[in-house]
């Protein structure tokens, strides 16, 4: 398996002060990797590392990435649910690094777009405003989005925060099939530990001391597994 992105002996914080020690991982082609752990534990500033927007503390981050980036779907703000665009703009808007100062989107990039929306099943919002949207198709416009800037792999903190149950599976299957078919790999920040150990086939648990990473089958019988599934947070799995 080729890696995208590896870590070796990364310390992960801010300004050096140590917020995770010593991380190795790797994150290959076509992998899912749910990213688990308490509140204020580092997940975010992880994913943040690893787009390259927050800088380690120490050790390497290599990226080997062709072609395309990464894709990001951020914690969604209430300013960004209200924005005043149509669905197609702000997946247009997914170009926008490359666009650099040209006026105009090319034809390509708007056929590409609607592409991505028809991929997410939501081609006839093309026109409908952004704002109008319920959270379930926000969402999925921003995965289109996201998918502009990308074919190699996603990167989600905690996508289904905010939508009911119905909408959050439907993102969930979503994920899952670009996963599959489209060999996408899928790096995904997530509070729903069922999901978690159901959709990924490698679990990322930060602590404040520690790390888990491996395989779910290996995470099930790690002391950390029993610490989330035992804790208040989640339930019994
Ligand atoms: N820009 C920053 N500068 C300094 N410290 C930060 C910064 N951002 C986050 N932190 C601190 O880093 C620690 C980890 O925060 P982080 O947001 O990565 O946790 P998290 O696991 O994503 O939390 P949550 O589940 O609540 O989203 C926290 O103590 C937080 O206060």
């Amino acid at each position: 398996m080729t890696s995208i992105i590896s870590c070796s002996h990364v310390d992960l914080g801010y300004d050096g002060h140590v917020i995770v020690k010593d991380l190795n991982m790797e994150i290959e082609q076509g992998a899912y990797i749910s990213v688990i752990g308490q509140n204020g534990s580092g997940k975010s500033t992880f994913i943040k590392t690893m787009l390259g927007l927050v800088r380690p503390v120490s050790g390497k981050i290599r990226r080997s990435l062709s072609g395309k980036g990464i894709g990001y779907l951020p914690q969604q703000t209430e300013m960004q649910k209200n924005f005043p665009a149509t669905a197609l703009e702000v997946v247009l808007s997914g170009f926008l690094s490359r666009k650099q100062r040209r006026p105009f989107y090319m034809r390509k990039e708007k056929f590409t777009a609607m592409e991505q929306l028809k991929k997410l099943g939501i081609p006839e919002l093309s026109k409908t405003c952004y704002r109008e949207l319920s959270g379930g198709q926000q969402q999925r416009v921003l995965l289109a989005r996201a998918l502009c800037a990308t074919d190699q792999l996603l990167v989600l903190d905690e996508p289904v925060t905010g939508l009911d149950p119905g909408a959050a599976k439907e993102l969930y299957v979503l994920l899952k099939e670009l996963n599959k078919n489209e060999g996408i790999a899928i790096l995904m920040v997530s509070h729903d530990l069922s999901n978690a150990l159901k959709d990924a086939d490698e679990i990322l648990h930060i602590r404040h001391e520690d790390y888990f990473f491996g395989s779910v089958s290996d995470y099930r019988s790690s002391e950390h597994f029993h610490e989330m599934n035992g804790g208040a947070v989640h339930g019994t799995i």
